[in-house]
């Protein structure tokens, strides 16, 4: 019942490749984006959010972060245009966070991390019959990912942040019902974008990631309840607080990144 990788000094991102030898492929995530190299694209359209038939179901930790799942038997939540060539339907969220506020986030902004990253994920169901299949497709995913910087207190946020402490050990699952995360997106969603991978094992290189430019700001208190999760599970003599749960850049390798504007 060990974990088989996690983010510790022994099974941390440094020897995934171990285990998951895709660690050291061509499309690998998360990456350092640098503004001024990233080439604008007047073909990329805007990103088009239709969340407002989302369900929600469940929040839970995996061991690995803290989840929120929805109802994806149908296209009642998707995300399109952008880069995308069709709707992809959402299906959880989660997030990666720092032990301090200097550091959380996976992709970097010209070498500087934010303190954590929303990652709301997306599968290519017009192609794809399952998740899982899709997870495993070049054009398979679509990631949404949304920066988290302290300040002032997020007016939404503590709908997810009040119910932490039930799911406070890995394996932990509450019913949560009603949430729409379009609460949690900045005013303005330009992007970058570029083809990667899943940021955490098995590193699945099968993600169209879609980086929003602007945080949305979270308070110090809020993003401290994040580190009120342990990895661990109750029955474990460890309790080992969940935080550095983020993989550092890949190596770009060739790759282009775009800018919708
Ligand atoms: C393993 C894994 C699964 C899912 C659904 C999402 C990710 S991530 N962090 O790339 O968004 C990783
Ligand atoms: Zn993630």
């Amino acid at each position: 019942t060990g974990n088989p990788w996690g983010y510790g000094k022994q099974d941390g991102p440094s020897v995934w490749h171990k285990n998951y030898p895709v660690a050291e492929g061509d499309r690998q995530s998360p990456i350092d984006i640098v503004p001024h190299q990233a080439s604008h694209d007047p073909s990329l359209g805007p990103i088009v959010l239709n969340y407002d038939k989302c369900t929600s179901i469940k929040i839970a930790n995996n061991g690995h972060s803290v989840v929120v799942e929805f109802e994806d038997s149908d296209d009642r939540s998707v995300i399109q245009g952008g880069p995308l060539g069709n709707p992809y339907r959402l299906k959880q969220f989660h997030f990666h966070w720092g032990g301090k506020d200097c550091h959380g986030s996976e992709h970097t902004v010209a070498g500087n991390s934010y303190a954590s990253e929303l990652h709301l994920v997306h599968w290519n169901a017009v192609k794809y019959k399952t998740f899982e299949e899709a997870a495993t497709a070049p054009d398979g995913l679509a990631v949404l990912g949304i920066f988290l910087e302290t300040g002032d207190n997020h007016r939404w946020l503590h709908t997810i942040t009040d119910v932490l402490y039930t799911v406070k050990f890995k394996g932990s699952v509450t019913d949560f019902k009603g949430f729409n995360p379009k609460c949690l997106l900045p005013s303005s969603l330009h992007y970058w974008t570029y083809l990667g991978s899943l940021t955490t094992p098995p590193l699945y290189e099968s993600v169209t990631w879609i980086i929003v430019k602007d945080p949305i700001i979270v308070s110090e208190k809020q993003l401290g309840k994040f580190r009120t999760l342990v990895f661990t599970g109750e029955e474990e003599d460890q309790r080992t607080r969940m935080e550095n749960n983020f993989r550092p850049p890949q190596p770009l390798k060739g790759r282009k990144v775009r800018s919708s504007n």
